[in-house]
């Protein structure tokens, strides 16, 4: 697994770091939320500005950004903004959209920004040199809400962020039976052995798909999404405490217990 340090969190060693989404309309919620979310035993914590109401306000985005900061000191923090096409909360313009993310990088106060690979494959901007000169790390994002891909759809999409200047790669799909759960993981399986330097998340979403937000310690993902409790940002995440009691089961190498019974000697 590839390593990426953000502040003091590594990501790419041990368990599957845990992520929360911060999802609020107004300031008073989101004020409310990220002094909650601060409290959360989780290792980083998404803002899904697509659920703002001021998002077209870049005044009042900084200063929500500043609130946020705050609230959650140290805390490694993504902005995301999902759009429609991916299952977000609001439309936003093209354009916009990478003048929030830019500007988002010129606060200071965020350490990822979460741009959709869709987007950034149809455009000429800049964002991702800018941000990487600003020591903000870039995550490039894909949703399917219906269907798994293929496995080699899901592997390529994944090599085209690297490829694209992604520091972490994610992709969330929807699996509809085990077979596309196993997809899933095969997929992964291929990337963390073939290209073990990419960070990497792949999350099949949906009660189908629950397993692999828990297997990233053996099949590579390097974040995981929990609920926040009062929202879930996407379908099929679990608690943060039913999820860190799966990342133990799974990671647990029950170091020194031998096999079988003991002998008197
Ligand atoms: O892309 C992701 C992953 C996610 O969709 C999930 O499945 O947990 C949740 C989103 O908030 C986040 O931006």
């Amino acid at each position: 697994m590839s390593k990426l340090k953000v502040r003091n969190l590594t990501l790419g060693s041990g368990q599957p770091k845990v992520c929360v989404s911060l999802v609020a309309s107004n300031f008073e919620e989101l004020f409310a939320e990220a002094m909650r979310i601060s409290q959360m035993d989780c290792d980083l914590i998404e803002w899904r500005a697509d659920y703002f109401m001021y998002v077209n306000d870049i005044s009042f985005m900084r200063k929500a950004a500043y609130f946020i900061r705050y609230a959650i000191e140290d805390k490694p923090l993504i902005f995301t903004f999902r759009t429609l096409d991916e299952g977000g909360g609001q439309y936003i313009e093209p354009d916009y959209y990478f003048e929030l993310n830019r500007y988002m990088v010129h606060t200071g106060l965020v350490d990822i920004i979460d741009l959709e690979l869709s987007k950034l494959a149809d455009s000429d901007t800049d964002v991702v040199r800018f941000a990487k000169q600003n020591n903000v790390k870039v995550l490039l994002s894909a949703h399917d809400f219906i269907t798994t891909p293929t496995e080699a759809e899901m592997t390529e999409a994944i090599y085209d962020m690297r490829y694209l200047g992604a520091d972490i790669c994610k992709m969330a799909v929807t699996p509809n039976d085990m077979e596309d759960v196993l997809t899933i993981l095969q997929s992964s399986n291929k990337i963390q052995s073939e290209r073990e330097n990419i960070p990497f998340v792949l999350i099949g979403m949906g009660e189908i798909g629950r397993l692999t937000r828990m297997t990233g310690e053996l099949f590579g993902s390097v974040l995981t999404f929990a609920s926040s409790g009062k929202y879930q940002s996407a379908p099929g995440q679990m608690s943060i405490h039913q999820l860190r009691k799966g990342l133990d089961v799974i990671g647990n190498r029950n170091e020194g217990v031998k096999f079988g019974k003991e002998k008197n000697s």
